[in-house]
């Protein structure tokens, strides 16, 4: 029976088999669908229509002509006809919490002619997804997390790829900065997109050598904090293998390998903020998620030497840091974002292609083209808390992972070229208990006295002991300033409790603890949150 077809893009519709049952299939490139659905044999009346399956072209991983085994020939009495047509299409099945599966059906035709038809046609809509990766170039930490980047990548990962046609260049990390370094040489013409294999300090690096090559390649320097970064083209897709994997987590909603390599082949694309972080006009480090000064700075760097714990190292860490109770003298001073339409209370998490996001990006556009690059040091009005804090946190993204799956800031925007600004003061270990306990639960972990938020553009850090003995503004001469910090614990008589803390940037120790933190560019990423 010829297949039923209008003027092309055709309407194309066939009664094909699926497993010996006869099903009505659809293609309508006008609404870019692809639906089945069974086929009732007439004596059954009154039924309900059969369960029918309806798929977006735009989730159709691949198409490809079915492989035919002697033996199912055989019990499917073709013996009548020369061979059978086969083709098995592969596609987007969403499960519950925002994991997905690569669903497989494979539909047998009656005539070589319906089949061919029918490859040309998918293949055609196929191709016009013209975002999708071809080439990728792909960096495996095999020391993140627990070690298993490598077995994940092929196990579940590399099948994925080479059924979507997706050619990957590996590059399986020997030392940490391997991928930031070799990212300065590579050739990125080559490649559609740069996926990384680990945790958040694999991106890191990644987004370090990538943001790196770029400025390196338009002759802009990064060590001045107002200069602006040249955009990006290539996107980074992540493969969560690591122990937060709260990048991840936060733009897909989950820390899946399947779902993130689904996505990566999708080419589904998310702009993320970035910050960029000075210490007196030198260049320290990118951050995407979170900037952490005292609890979460002394969790990370308590965590550092019990590596071989795995993912578990933080909770060990975070125990004990929890235990020693410390708090931080300094002054936090801050730039407000003015131009954003959201709050960080405002129970609005951001959700894909989100309007807040949008929004917030035009406005903030509008208010550079007004200012023209003085927008980075308008001296529109700076706030300065001083106190004594157990937690400074700013954050680009909600940093929601499996340990906090609401995240840090749940209403932080991945795009709104802000962060949020968390301040917790000095308060009892109890109350700090109930703070930390809030997020991991739906009540609101900013509903506390000790605890405010704000949504910045940039923000200062000035430990206490710092004001007292900047190097530039006494004639104490070139002693370091860890001499003095460490002159202060040296000195039990000292009165602060505890000199610094350390900054924790997306899991990595920052050297320094007075710093300059201003929101930079919007980057594009090779994933889509859900
Ligand atoms: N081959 C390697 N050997 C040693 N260190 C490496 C190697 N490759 C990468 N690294 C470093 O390992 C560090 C940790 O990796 P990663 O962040 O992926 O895992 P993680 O810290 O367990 O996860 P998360 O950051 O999500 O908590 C990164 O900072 C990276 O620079
Ligand atoms: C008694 C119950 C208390 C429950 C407390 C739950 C609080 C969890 C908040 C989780 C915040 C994660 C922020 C993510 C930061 C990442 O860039 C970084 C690198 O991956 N991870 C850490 O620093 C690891 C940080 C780990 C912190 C524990
Ligand atoms: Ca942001």
């Amino acid at each position: 029976m010829q297949p039923e077809y209008l003027p092309f893009p055709a309407l194309l519709c066939s009664v094909l088999s699926i497993s010996r049952q006869h099903y009505e299939v659809t293609l309508d490139p006008g609404r870019a669908l692809l639906s089945w659905r069974k086929l009732r044999p007439r004596s059954v009346k009154g039924r309900t229509r059969a369960g029918s399956v309806t798929v977006p072209l735009t989730e159709i991983v691949s198409v490809e002509e079915a492989e035919i085994d002697g033996k199912y020939c055989n019990s499917m009495k073709w013996q009548h006809m020369c061979k059978p047509h086969a083709f098995t299409v592969r596609y987007i099945k969403r499960m519950k919490k925002h994991r997905w599966r690569c669903g497989e059906v494979t539909f047998w035709c009656s005539e070589e002619q319906m089949c061919c038809h029918w490859l040309q046609a998918l293949n055609d809509a196929l191709n016009q997804q013209t975002h999708r990766p071809k080439h990728l170039l792909v960096y495996i930490n095999p020391y993140g997390g627990c070690k298993k980047g490598k077995q994940i990548y092929e196990k579940k990962v590399a099948p994925l790829f080479s059924a979507a046609g997706i050619a990957a260049d590996v590059v399986v990390t020997e030392y940490a900065n391997h991928a930031r370094d070799n990212l300065y040489d590579v050739n990125l013409e080559k490649y559609d997109g740069i996926v990384c294999v680990g945790g958040d300090g694999m991106f890191s690096e990644v987004l370090h050598g990538l943001i790196g090559r770029v400025q390196k390649d338009s002759h802009i320097d990064h060590n001045n904090p107002s200069a602006c970064l040249s955009r990006c083209s290539i996107r980074i897709g992540i493969v969560p293998a690591g122990s937060t994997d709260c990048v991840c987590y936060a733009t897909v909603g989950i820390n899946d390998p399947v779902t993130s390599a689904l996505h990566i082949i999708l080419g589904d694309c998310q702009p993320l903020d970035v910050c960029s972080i000075h210490h007196k006009k030198n260049f320290l480090k990118y951050s995407v998620s979170l900037l952490g000064y005292g609890f979460y700075g002394d969790v990370l760097k308590g965590s550092e030497n019990n590596r071989w714990l795995g993912p578990a190292r933080y909770d060990f860490s975070g125990f004990k840091t929890f235990l020693t109770h410390h708090w931080y003298e300094g002054t936090v001073s801050f730039q407000p974002a003015k131009w954003v339409i959201g709050s960080p209370r405002d129970n609005k998490p951001c959700t894909s292609g989100c309007h807040v996001c949008r929004q917030s990006s035009k406005q903030l556009q509008e208010l550079q083209k007004e200012q023209n690059c003085r927008f980075e040091h308008s001296e529109e009005e700076w706030t300065t808390i001083k106190g004594k804090f157990m937690a400074i946190n700013a954050v680009s993204l909600s940093c929601a992972c499996p340990r906090s799956p609401k995240g840090l800031s749940p209403a932080a925007h991945l795009a709104d070229g802000s962060a949020d600004l968390i301040l917790v003061r000095k308060c009892s270990r109890l109350n700090f208990l109930r703070h930390l306990i809030r997020h991991t639960s739906k009540k609101d972990q900013f509903e506390f006295p000790f605890v405010e938020v704000y949504r910045v553009k940039n923000f200062q850090f000035t430990p206490k002991h710092f004001e007292e003995y900047d190097t530039e503004s006494t004639d104490i001469g070139n002693v370091s300033k860890k001499n003095f910090a460490q002159i202060c614990t040296d000195h039990p008589s000292c009165v602060c409790s505890h000199v610094n803390s350390s900054w924790n940037c997306d899991g990595e120790t920052l050297d320094q603890t007075a710093i300059e933190m201003s929101d930079k560019k919007v980057k594009r990423r090779l994933l889509l949150m859900t």
